[in-house]
């Protein structure tokens, strides 16, 4: 997914659930009390998300650092929003082997909305979100896919072979959350694996209506990484076989085009972590683990 205005004109549900989560959890983040909190996005896409809901909790003093893999979306967000101030946008591959050096233990919060689902690497980004959090600690704030229908429907598209060919390896773009039975535990344990003595993860069984068939079709384009390897002159015939098997899937309310609706029932991981100082680690019991954040400050 590289077109940044396809996505920031497409992308109600996303938005929908960032500011949900950033309300829940404002101020459940550590801020710090010199005002000077340094903060890192991962995934930040076109920016809005980051700009609309993450920088208003941010002090007057803090310092926004919006990334993204791809230099498309980087080099929109760096466009769009060029006046503002104590903010800038890089590429970054969360998942890269190697953290840049100058980004590595600098930001006292690191935010995520909508982007781990798309990184197989899951362990690497964790030890990369962990690395770049402060030495004397920080947090952080992630909401990402465990499982979407739209998983399924690519699966199934992928065995036309109209299509097959632009999909062989579609494994590659299904969250790896998706097949697990107990997410939540799973993605609690990785969270302990890489350092985070402290965590909460849930795992929040949403809905989402799209009205209409254009509505959903939109918000397919805006993400779907095969539509750009084909012809765009097949796009549409695309589209129309991803609908056909929404309905035969039984995600669809309504006949007529007027009030046809399309359900969208997923799982979204919710995941708040703090790292805390080696100094503070070595004073705590050896399985805390556990501790809930909700509310605590
Ligand atoms: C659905 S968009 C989310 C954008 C924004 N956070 C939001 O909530 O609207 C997912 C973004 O994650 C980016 N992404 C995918 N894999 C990534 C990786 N390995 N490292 C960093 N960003 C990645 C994509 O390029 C895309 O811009
Ligand atoms: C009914 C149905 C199959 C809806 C799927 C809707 C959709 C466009 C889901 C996208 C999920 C996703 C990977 C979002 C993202 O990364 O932003």
């Amino acid at each position: 997914m590289n077109q940044a205005s396809l996505y920031q004109n497409a992308n109600q549900v996303q938005r929908h659930d960032a500011k949900l989560i950033l309300d829940e959890f404002a101020s459940t983040l550590q801020w710090r009390s010199d005002g000077e909190d340094a903060l890192l996005d991962v995934g930040s896409g076109s920016g809005n998300v980051l700009m609309d809901f993450v920088k208003p909790l941010l002090p007057i003093g803090g310092q926004l650092v919006g990334t993204d893999i791809s230099s498309q979306m980087v080099g929109f967000a760096s466009k769009h929003y060029q006046g503002e101030e104590r903010t800038r946008f890089q590429v970054l591959d969360i998942g890269c082997d190697k953290l840049p050096q100058e980004l590595r233990g600098s930001f006292d919060h690191v935010t995520s909305f909508y982007c781990l689902h798309w990184v197989q690497n899951l362990k690497g980004a964790m030890t990369n979100i962990y690395n770049l959090l402060r030495p004397e600690g920080g947090d952080c704030l992630l909401a990402f896919l465990a499982s979407n229908p739209v998983y399924e429907v690519y699966k199934i598209l992928k065995l036309n072979d109209k299509w097959s060919e632009y999909m062989q390896d579609v494994e590659q773009f299904i969250s790896p959350l998706h097949y697990s039975q107990n997410p939540g535990e799973e993605f609690s344990q990785l969270l302990s694996d890489v350092g985070f003595i402290q965590h909460n993860v849930e795992i929040r069984n949403e809905v989402f209506v799209y009205e209409g068939v254009r509505t959903l079709k939109d918000n397919v384009k805006a993400i779907c990484p095969f539509l750009e390897r084909m012809p765009s002159s097949l796009h549409e015939d695309f589209l129309n076989d991803f609908i056909d098997i929404v309905i035969s899937m039984n995600l669809q309310q309504g006949e007529d085009n007027q009030d046809q609706k399309f359900i969208s029932p997923y799982k979204l991981v919710v995941a708040y972590a703090r790292k805390t100082s080696n100094i503070v680690n070595k004073f705590l019991d050896e399985k805390p683990n556990q501790l809930i954040f909700k509310g605590i400050n």
